[in-house]
């Protein structure tokens, strides 16, 4: 045994024991009160529900709401939770009573490597929000703003397209799953940080080290007396890549503000934009005067690169993973593409409109692969009753829109089954309007970059399955395609996706 291990396990013991008087000399006003909650599982003492979660607590969450309903209350360690199991539950939680459940919980990891959640998606409902979700609406999102990056949507599709030529010339198996990430990678940076990667930082390790970290289940969060001696080392690893992190955005601020040509109005990218809002208020006629400094400046980069960058590469190679593993649908959207386009030509954002098989086929990988499978937690701001159940201030809201997408009540008994044409007679969109289909939330907190990020996706997987014919390595059957998954910030597959192109046009 290690002398830490010795030193450990009394004071782990000792936590443990004042964890459990507090809980029952200070029992919550809600157990003493006979007010009703959801239903929910029988729970442990500490910890709650949090044993019952597993590796995939999407999966896991599922099978409990089949049991206990739509709306399931648990408890996360000392965290009340509330799970969102059905679109008329979700509807409740994101539209009816929007209001209520706009806030966000505090982690560990925002703390630490948001500045203190001061970022977009995780700062608390309130005047800094919603200015800086204007900010970034008006800057970055708008339809015009979108419609600036196509070019370079256009040069690094492209660039792509011709390295996947050569690979196609020389019968060469590539790694989809890295191709599409480095490419997402480069557009982000791109259009947030206006640089592409360089030598001088490895920020996709960087970012992905956040992803992990963020992502990772983290007991601090959940039994926070456990939390203050670090047993999984995440506090020591959140600080040290915070400290990474901070440096290298201080040091791209600092190339901005030093580039002259960097103040003329079109060269500015979104840090130029931010950083020329520098200790100026953000929205003067708003309630809270709201000054903006740099660590707002470098939250706001942050959150902005994390949300856009696991988001849009996972839906690609969920989408090129069930392409390949349904060929039927694959030659059915070559075939659309052939149409629309032609065999000819590449095809271009302004095809995208008209290609309507594609729009199917989006959706339906958005509703088994919804790459956040539980949005962005919420948070209540004060106690509140829905359908007869009491809900407390601070209770953690869970949507499960994982769980929703794969309800074969909403969506017939073939629903494991990859099958865009579900789509075909019904207006069911990805917007946030149809709550049986959510990948971007809705609401208040929905995601305000689902268009930016749908056109690269939509691009992407358009102009690759147009150009390319695709086949699984060592001529593997397609059902034999492992689409396992594992679960973080996102749920990205486990094993990466690797295909043969072979150029189709001519
Ligand atoms: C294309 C794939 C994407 C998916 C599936 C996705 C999904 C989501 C989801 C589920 C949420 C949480 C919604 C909620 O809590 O109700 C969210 C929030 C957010 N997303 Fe996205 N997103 C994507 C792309 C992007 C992109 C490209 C950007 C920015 C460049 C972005 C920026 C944000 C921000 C800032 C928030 C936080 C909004 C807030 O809290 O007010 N997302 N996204």
């Amino acid at each position: 045994m290690s002398p830490l291990t010795i030193y450990a396990t009394p004071l782990v013991l000792l936590l443990v024991f004042i964890y459990i008087a507090r809980a029952t000399l200070l029992r919550p006003k809600q157990l003493q009160n006979d007010r009703k909650l959801p239903p929910g599982p029988p729970s442990l003492p500490i910890l709650g529900h949090l044993h019952l979660l597993g590796n995939l607590p999407h999966r896991k969450l599922q099978t409990l709401a089949k049991k206990y309903g739509p709306i399931m209350s648990l408890r996360l360690g000392h965290v009340p939770a509330i799970v969102v199991s059905s679109p008329e539950a979700a509807q409740l939680f994101l539209k009816t009573h929007d209001a209520v459940f706009s806030n966000r919980p505090k982690f560990q990891a925002t703390e630490l490597m948001s500045y203190g959640s001061q970022g977009v998606a995780t700062t608390e409902y309130g005047p800094y929000w919603r200015n800086i979700r204007k900010l970034c609406t008006l800057e970055l999102f708008s339809p015009s703003k979108i419609e600036s990056y196509a070019p370079l949507r256009r040069e690094e599709v492209g660039l792509l397209v011709e390295s996947l030529k050569r690979s196609a010339v020389a019968h060469q198996v590539v790694d989809l799953s890295k191709i599409t990430s480095d490419l997402i990678e480069t557009i982000t940076f791109k259009m947030i940080l206006g640089r592409s990667k360089d030598d001088k930082f490895d920020m996709k390790g960087l970012i992905q080290e956040v992803g992990r970290l963020a992502g990772a289940f983290n007991i601090a969060d959940y039994v926070p007396l456990l939390g203050v001696i670090d047993l999984q080392g995440l506090t020591r690893a959140m600080k040290k890549t915070s400290k990474d992190m901070d440096e290298m955005l201080e040091k791209i601020m600092e190339e901005h503000e030093q580039d002259p040509s960097r103040q003329k109005e079109h060269h500015k990218n979104f840090v130029d934009k931010l950083l020329s809002l520098l200790h100026q208020t953000i929205s003067p006629h708003d309630e809270e005067i709201q000054v903006i400094d740099k660590t707002h400046i470098k939250a706001i980069m942050l959150d902005l690169i994390v949300a856009a960058f696991e988001t849009t590469a996972a839906t690609l190679d969920w989408a090129f993973s069930e392409l390949l593993k349904n060929p039927r649908v694959m030659k059915k959207l070559q075939q659309e593409l052939t149409n629309v386009v032609g065999m000819s030509k590449v095809v271009e954002e302004t095809d995208i409109p008209k290609l309507n098989y594609l729009d199917m086929v989006v959706k339906e990988t958005y509703r088994l692969h919804p790459v956040a499978p539980f949005l962005i937690a919420h948070e209540s701001m004060e106690d509140i009753t829905i359908n007869g159940y009491y809900i407390n201030k601070k209770s953690r809201i869970i949507v499960n829109a994982w769980a929703i997408g794969r309800d074969p009540k909403i969506w017939s008994e073939n629903v494991e089954e990859f099958y865009p044409e579900r789509f075909i007679n019904n207006n069911i969109d990805l917007k946030g309007h149809d709550f049986e289909l959510i990948p971007f939330g809705s609401g208040r907190r929905g995601c305000p970059g689902m268009m930016l990020g749908l056109m690269s996706v939509k691009y992407t997987i358009a102009q690759f399955v147009h150009c390319f014919n695709w086949e699984l390595p060592n001529g593997m059957n397609s059902k034999h395609l492992d689409m396992n998954e594992k679960f973080g910030l996102s749920i990205p597959r486990v094993n990466h996706l690797l295909a043969l192109p072979i150029y189709r046009l001519v």
